[in-house]
């Protein structure tokens, strides 16, 4: 569960994934704290007993039993919207591995409960289209990781390819819809 509060230019939230059966053997303490309410959250050391809890706080947390679609509603929806009237935006995960960038992201996208942010944008975005009229739309997406200072590009055939930074990913999947037909094509930028 989360509150938000009110909507500024950039966002900045934290999502505390449950603990997994490693994390909850006997031998080990839970050294996180997530205040919803207060939008907070404090790491204690464990190595110093008697230590103060050291305290974050950000523009919403999202705590081990937050729903998919509590954090989209919050953190993105609103993004999505401003994008749909011509804005730009943009939404990324950051975390150290096995964090659940992953997991809040693409989740199960076949399960409308578990499926993440890719999928519930997709479905914001082209419902939206759906809906409109005499009025044609350009959508472009682009799919890149930064690992270890390396980007590859996640949409590419041979995503082991590591690109170069630039303005601009290498390629980028341009979808060209008329209310009748969705079309998505490969568009090597150069
Ligand atoms: N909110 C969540 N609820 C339930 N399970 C979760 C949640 N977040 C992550 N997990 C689970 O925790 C594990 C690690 O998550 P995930 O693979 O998304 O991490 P990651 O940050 O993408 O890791 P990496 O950087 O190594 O790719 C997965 O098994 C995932 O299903």
């Amino acid at each position: 569960m989360s509150i938000g509060k009110k909507s500024e230019a950039v966002k900045v939230v934290v999502r505390c994934r449950p603990l997994n059966k490693k994390e909850e053997a006997p031998n080990q303490e839970r050294i996180v704290e997530v205040d919803v309410r207060l939008g907070q959250v404090s790491v204690r050391n464990p190595k110093s007993s008697g230590s103060l809890l050291k305290s974050f706080t950000f523009d919403a947390v999202y705590d081990a039993g937050s729903k998919q679609n509590e954090l989209y509603d919050y953190a993105c929806k609103p993004l999505i919207d401003s994008v749909l009237l011509g804005f730009n935006g943009t939404i990324f995960a950051y975390g150290q591995t096995g964090t659940g960038k992953t997991y809040t992201m693409e989740g199960v996208p076949t399960d409308p409960e578990r499926r993440g942010v890719i999928p519930n944008s997709f479905q914001h975005i082209f419902t939206r289209i759906s809906r409109s009229q005499n009025q044609q739309y350009l959508v472009r997406v682009s799919y890149i990781e930064i690992y270890q200072e390396e980007i590859r590009d996640l949409l590419c055939k041979d995503n082991n390819k590591k690109l170069e930074l630039k303005e601009n990913p290498e390629i980028s999947y341009v979808c060209v819809i008329n209310p009748s037909r969705i079309e998505w094509k490969e568009r090597c930028n150069s």
